[in-house]
Parts: C-alpha cells; structure tokens; sequence
C-alpha cells in the first residue's frame, strides 16, 4: 500500500530519548520479555468467565514469579530494573498479571521493605520471592477509601498473650477491594487503628495471615469473599475481608516507625500519629509511579495503532479519484496529533519520575515533593489516558468497537488506574498543599519585597495591551512563549487560591471549610504545576536529540503540546488579561499549522513508540498497515481471490 509520510527522522534515536529512563535495561527487558512471551499463555482472556480468568491470571502469576527475576529487594536496590521486568510483562496486554505482581511484591512486599525492619525482612523475603506467600494491600474499608485516616478495623494489643486482636466492629469497617484475596491471597499488611491501654494510637500496619499457604484454608476468625465482576481487572481477585477476635503475635507489626517493646511499651519515633500515618504513606510512591508508565505506555501503543490506522483507511472522495485518507480530514488530524503530542511529553515527565524515585528516598524533603509532584502527574496522566482511549475507539470507527483491536479493552483495564492508589481529585490537593507550604517557606525567606516584586513582575504582563495582543507567529511557537505562559498560569492561579482562602477565612470559616470551598482553584493549580512541570521535562528532552531533523520535529511536536494546552484552556488566559481574543486566534491558527507541519511525519513518530516488537495482536497495529487482512484472519474470512 502507497504510504504518503516522509521517514525522515531518526526514529532510532527518537525511540531512545522517549526511553531513556530506561535504555540501559532494554537489552536484558527484551531477553525476558522474549522468554515470558514465548513460554507463557498470554491473554486477554476475551471470551473466560471471570473465576475462570482468576485461574488462569494465577497460573500466569505463577509461572512468572518462579523465573526467579522478581525480587522484593528490587524496589530498594534497582528501581529500575524492577520496572523494566513489569514492562517485559505488557506484551501480554492483559493488565490483571502484572496487576498481581505489582500487589504482591510492591504493595504487600514494599510495606514490608519500607515500614517493617530487618526481622521482617528475613522472614518474609523468600517467601514473597518465590511466591510461597501471596500478599495483599489491605487499606481500603467499605466506609473509606481515600480518607484512609478514618478506617475503623482495630488492632487491639493484649498485654497478657503479647498479641494484636484484630475486629471488625461494623459493616463499614469491612476491608474492600483487597486484591489478590479473595482466592489465592495467603498474607494481608493490614492497615488499623492500634488500641493501646485503650488509646486509639492512629493507624498501623501489621502482616496478618489470612491463609494456610498449603491448603489455602481460611483461618478461624477471617471471614472472606469476592467484590464481584468488574468494568476491568477481572483476573484479580479483589476481595471484602472481616475479622473476628482474630489474634497476631506483637512480632508481625511493621515496627519502623513505632513498636511495641517486649516488655509491652509503646514507643514512636515521629511526633504524632498523623506524621506516622504521613511517612507510611509516603513510603509507597513506587506505586503511583507504576499508575504512571502503565497509561502512558498503553496509549502510546494506542496512538500508533490508531495514527497507522488513520493513514490506511479511507472514506470518501471526488468521484473517480482514490478515496481520502481519513488522517486528511481535520476532524482527525486535529484530535491525533494534539493528543500524540500530549502522551509524548507525558513520556518525559514519566522519565523524570522514574529518574528520580531512587533519590528521592535519601531525605525526608525530597520524598515530600517526589511524593507531591508524582501525585499531580498519576491524576493528570491516568485521566487522559482514558478520554484519550475513548476517542481513539470512536476514531477507528467500528475497527475500534472490536475487541480484536483491544482498543476498548486497554481503555477499560487502565479505567481503575484512576480511582485505585488514590482519586485525582484526592492526589490534585497533596500536590497543592505541598506547593502552599513551599510558598508559604518561600514568603518567609522572601517577604512582602519578595511578594510584591512577583506581583508586579505578573501585573506588568497582564496589564501591558502590547504584550497580550502581541501574535507574531515565531513568538507564539517559541519555547520562551509556552514557558512563560505555563509559569504564568501556575502563579497566577496561586495567587487566586491564597486570595480566595483569605477571603473564606475572613468570613469566619475554618481553613478546612475553605479549602473544601476553594476545591476548583486548588485542582486548577496542581494542574497548572503538573504542566509546567511536564514541559520543563519535554524541553530539556528536545534539547539531548542530536539529529537536526529529529529535533526539529520533536521540537514542534512539544510546541504543538503548549499550543493545544493554552488552547484548552483560553478560558483562563482570557479571564486574567494574559490573551487579547486576537491573539487567541492566532494561537488556535498555530495548533491547526503545526498539525499540519507534523502529519507527514506523524507515522516516522509512532514508529518510534515501543510495541514490543509487534508482539500485541492489534491487527492496525502491525507494520503492513494492513488492517483488512488482518481483521479477516481474527475473524475467518477466507483470503483467496473473491470473485
Ligand atoms: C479494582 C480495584 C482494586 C483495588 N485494590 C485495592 C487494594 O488492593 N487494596 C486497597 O487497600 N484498596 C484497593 N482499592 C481501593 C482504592 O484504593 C480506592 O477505591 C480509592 O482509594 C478510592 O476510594 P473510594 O473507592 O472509597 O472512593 P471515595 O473516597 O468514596 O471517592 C468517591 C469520589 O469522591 C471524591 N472525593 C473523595 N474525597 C474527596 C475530597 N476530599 N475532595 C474532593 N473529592 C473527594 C473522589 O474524587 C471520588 O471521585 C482498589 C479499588 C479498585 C476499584
């Protein structure tokens, strides 16, 4: 089939700059990610009931684990590595494995690593390591989800057979959506409020047997069953748990933090319950990190199945002349390359996210605003992710609705990335209370000068008619113009929420109420950080590409990022005086030309997006961009000549 694109970049080098994070890993991910897809059943598992897929998820689950590559040392020793084994895994395509692991080891494992201490370590590790143990997350109750300070299962500590009594004292404190539990799970870290000489000492974390590992019996005082069929993730199996007057001996509190002595004392090293609650929480961040690289991986390979796809099809045309490509409407090329634009910068951020994990762990400063800004970036990413996949079914049509092209399927799998390891609405306020302290901590070192002198910097700009009709079309797709417009929006909005919670304040409310009451602006302004801080990444990505061509175009695939985000939101840059309605225009007539400059080679930069080697069977994904023939072999249309 003719291709009208020009293969003038060097998608070698664009692929390597998209993964540097974790180039130095490709070699030994691709010899794994060969060994698992040539020995394992892969799914997705389209046409299974869901126990059934609970079954055969568990057996992948298996299989994996006793390849022997999955340690929970990992996440300490080489981050990095870690990962590149669960990228090794996507081929798959079924989410639900990698789901398991990343419960066991990282969820169940990494509470173990970051909030247990070296006996812990020793009894548990082997066991995790080859799969002796299976392990779950229990945090979430039936009453709280995303305020987990408030769940109610308590551990009550008897002094006289040093063991914890753990109760479930009512239908909200059920444990819910636990995964891995409700079939095959043997261990819970169980987060409950500690009862000590009946204070409540807040929330703690104790490893909690929940199975004979041998028989996978129920223990005594346990009672166990399925949260039910899911809108995804139905290979794991999720589970509601009670307990009874069910007793653990003192050793099994993850004693980091806080323990309880062999004589039965009680000591904390943090000042209060909620630093404790604050630091156990902290400490999971490899987590949200996953909740990241997972979206963004998966819509890339979306975006070039579904680009590949818009430049063979096509619909329509003047009579006796070849159909037009659909990627030639501007109803397509407008949405696509926008939205190529925007996963690709999110590439960036990504890398800077898994540059930094490691680091991140050596003091408690850098964790606070590792912790905040991977926050922003998993709501913001997780979001996008499904809006995106959504439109991108719609735009391949009925080829999208199949679930041969996995389309729909990606997009319901990654749907509960964005409610589990907390809600965006919930991860936005994290990143904006940080980012208020940080200014808070900023205006003390700089005071009112300080203060003013900012103002003013932004004053100037806002009230200066030169600059906000300002519209000369090198201007507008400058580097510098995005940059400032992004810094803008990001102070601007502080400046907003600081003048509303005084001006809730002053009315006599608490500073929770007006927060709660100034809950938009809040989300607004950790978005507006989250961008700005996603395009400083993708500039100094552009900047390490070293073929001009190459550069050129990621260049403006970058600006076509800023433009179409100030584009989607004219709303703000209009209401505070930063855009004329002129210069709106042109920046609108900017997105549409840049979309344009960019289609030729939009199918030189999908190629530059990692599908495995063409291991996932979407059939518009694969290199003859022949979806016709590939949609007829998924579903036994006969090949030969029809006559
Ligand atoms: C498939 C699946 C697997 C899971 N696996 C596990 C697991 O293994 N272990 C575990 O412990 N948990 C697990 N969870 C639970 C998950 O972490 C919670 O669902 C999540 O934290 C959200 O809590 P919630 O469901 O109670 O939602 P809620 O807290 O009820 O949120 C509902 C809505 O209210 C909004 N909201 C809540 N508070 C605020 C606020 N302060 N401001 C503004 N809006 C707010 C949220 O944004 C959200 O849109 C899983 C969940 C699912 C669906």
């Amino acid at each position: 089939m003719e291709m009208d694109y020009k293969a003038v970049i060097d998608t070698q080098q664009l692929s390597a700059i998209r993964n540097e994070s974790l180039i130095h890993y490709d070699k030994e991910r691709k010899e794994f990610e060969k060994i698992i897809y040539d020995s394992i059943e892969h799914g997705p598992f389209l046409d299974v009931d869901s126990t059934t897929q609970k079954r055969l998820t568990n057996e992948i689950v298996k299989k994996v684990m006793a390849m022997g590559r999955f340690r929970v040392q990992l996440l300490r020793e080489d981050p990095k590595k870690l990962l590149s084994y669960l990228h090794a895994l996507f081929p798959s395509l079924d989410l639900s494995p990698i789901a398991k692991i990343v419960i066991h080891l990282q969820l169940f494992g990494g509470t173990i690593l970051e909030i247990g201490t070296e006996q812990h370590h020793k009894r548990y590790f082997d066991d995790i390591n080859n799969y002796k143990i299976v392990g779950g997350f229990a945090m979430t109750e039936m009453g709280h989800g995303s305020n987990v300070r408030q769940i109610e299962t308590t551990a009550t500590y008897d002094h006289s057979t040093k063991e914890f009594i753990i109760n479930s004292p009512s239908l909200t404190s059920t444990k819910f959506w636990i995964g891995n539990m409700s079939m095959f799970g043997t261990h819970v870290v169980l987060f409950c409020r500690l009862i000590y000489k009946g204070e409540d000492k807040g929330v703690h974390v104790i490893v909690t047997p929940i199975r004979d590992p041998e028989t996978l019996t129920v223990y005594n005082g346990i009672s166990i069953g399925d949260c039910g069929h899911k809108v995804g993730w139905n290979g794991v199996d999720n589970a509601w748990i009670r307990f009874s007057n069910y007793r653990v001996p003192r050793e099994n509190l993850l004693n980091r933090y806080a323990t309880i002595t062999e004589d039965g004392e009680y000591i904390s090293k943090l000042s209060s319950p909620s630093k404790l609650f604050q630091i156990t929480i902290s400490e999971l961040v490899f987590g949200r990190m996953l909740y990241v690289c997972g979206p963004i991986q998966y819509l890339g390979i979306a975006l070039k199945a579904s680009i590949r796809y818009a430049f063979s099809r096509r619909q329509f045309g003047e009579k006796g002349k070849t159909e037009e490509l659909i990627m030639n409407y501007p109803t397509h090329y407008r949405i696509l390359l926008p939205m190529l634009a925007q996963n690709t910068a999110f590439e960036f951020a990504r890398n800077w996210v898994i540059d930094n994990i490691q680091e991140s762990s050596k003091s408690e400063e850098k964790r606070e605003e590792f912790h905040a800004i991977v926050s922003g970036i998993k709501a913001m990413v997780t979001e996008f992710a499904i809006v995106a996949l959504s439109r991108l079914r719609v735009m391949c049509g009925g080829n999208g609705m199949s679930s041969h092209n996995l389309l729909g399927y990606m997009r319901n799998e990654l749907d509960v990335f964005q409610t589990a390891e907390g809600d965006g609405a919930v991860l936005y306020q994290q990143l904006s209370k940080y980012l208020m302290v940080e200014y808070k901590r900023w205006y003390k070192k700089e005071g009112m000068t300080g203060y003013i002198k900012k103002e003013v910097q932004s004053f100037l700009v806002t009230s200066n008619p030169i600059y906000t009709h300002y519209r000369s079309m090198p201007y507008l797709l400058s580097n510098e113009f995005h940059q400032h417009a992004f810094s803008f929006r990001f102070e601007k909005t502080r400046s907003m929420v600081i003048e509303q919670l005084n001006q809730t304040k002053a009315k006599g409310l608490t500073f929770q109420q007006s927060w709660n009451a100034s809950l938009i602006l809040v989300a607004e302004l950790a978005k507006a950080y989250t961008h700005l801080h996603t395009l400083e990444c993708a500039h100094r990505a552009v900047r390490k590409c070293s073929d001009p061509i190459t550069r050129h175009v990621l260049n403006d695939l970058i600006k076509l990022y800023a433009l179409h985000n100030i584009e989607q939101d004219f709303g703000f840059f209009r209401n505070t005086n930063f855009l004329s309605s002129g210069k709106a225009v042109a920046i609108s007539e900017a997105v549409t030309s840049l979309c344009q400059t960019l289609k030729p080679y939009a199918l030189s930069i999908v190629e530059s997006i990692n599908d495995f080697e063409g291991r996932l069977d979407i059939p518009i994904g694969k290199s003859d961009l022949d979806y016709i023939t590939h949609m007829a072999r998924k579903v036994g249309i006969p090949l030969q000549k029809h006559a």
